[in-house]
């Protein structure tokens, strides 16, 4: 089996080709919607999150903005919380793994793949990317974004520049949704043939 690690930095489509790729019938594990399960309503880690950041936590799960302002503010809080978080999203991940065993390739949805190291274990790195006055479009016509959330967003993330040179596939996603498709479908083939 092959593991294709996908990242990109915020609004460059990754969600997008996401899609296309379980489309493609290429199991997607989403690192995210694993961390947004855990941290749910009856999320396995909302307890464990109450004990360390204590006010954090209601019926409904982790109050996310409230728990963001307690560690984006703070290395050691935010050190902490990934100390619960990671080993439970890589329980998660083996779980997934084991579910596709007999798949000749996966694909591990990550938005930090850079900023965390996770890049062992990957077969290759897939980074998508478009020119960045169509990310900076895409991201400030979402509700609730300002120009300053999402530069804060920006300086937190490894630049898409140095993401593309590190990866071995870029997808470039600043043209059709039928163009990125095309692209996205080439890397399947070409990993699926590999040995
Ligand atoms: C603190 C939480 C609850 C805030 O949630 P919220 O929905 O408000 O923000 P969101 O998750 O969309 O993150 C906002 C921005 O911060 C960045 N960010 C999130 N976690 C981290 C992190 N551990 N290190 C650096 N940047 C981070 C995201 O990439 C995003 O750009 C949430 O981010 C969280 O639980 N983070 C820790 C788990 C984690 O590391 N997740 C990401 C990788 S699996
Ligand atoms: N060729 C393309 N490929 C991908 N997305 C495209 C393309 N053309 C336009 N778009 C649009 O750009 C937006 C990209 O949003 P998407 O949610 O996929 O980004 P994302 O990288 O997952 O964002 P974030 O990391 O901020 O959650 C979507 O509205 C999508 O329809």
């Amino acid at each position: 089996m092959k593991i294709l690690g996908l990242t990109g930095s915020i609004g460059m489509g990754k969600s997008t080709v996401a899609q296309m790729l379980r489309d493609l019938d290429v199991p997607v594990f989403d690192a995210d919607a694993a961390v947004h399960e855990l941290e749910g309503p009856r999320g396995a880690l909302v307890p464990l999150i109450e004990a360390a950041f204590p006010g954090t936590t209601n019926e409904s799960g982790v109050v996310r903005p409230l728990l963001g302002a307690v560690v984006f503010q703070d290395k050691d809080k935010l050190a902490t919380l990934e100390r619960i978080v990671h080993p439970a999203v890589a329980a998660m991940r083996g779980d997934f793994l084991r579910d596709n065993a007999e798949t000749p390739l996966v694909v591990f949805d990550i938005p930090l793949l850079y900023e965390k190291g996770s890049e062992k274990g990957l077969d290759a790195v897939a980074v998508v990317s478009a020119p960045a006055e169509e990310q900076r479009r895409r991201v400030l016509s979402r509700p609730g974004m300002t120009v300053e959330k999402f530069e804060q967003i920006l300086a937190l993330q490894v630049p898409d520049a140095e993401k593309c040179a590190r990866a071995d596939f870029i997808i470039d996603t600043g043209l059709t949704l039928d163009a990125t498709r095309e692209q996205v479908a080439g890397i399947v083939r070409a990993l699926r043939r590999a040995e």
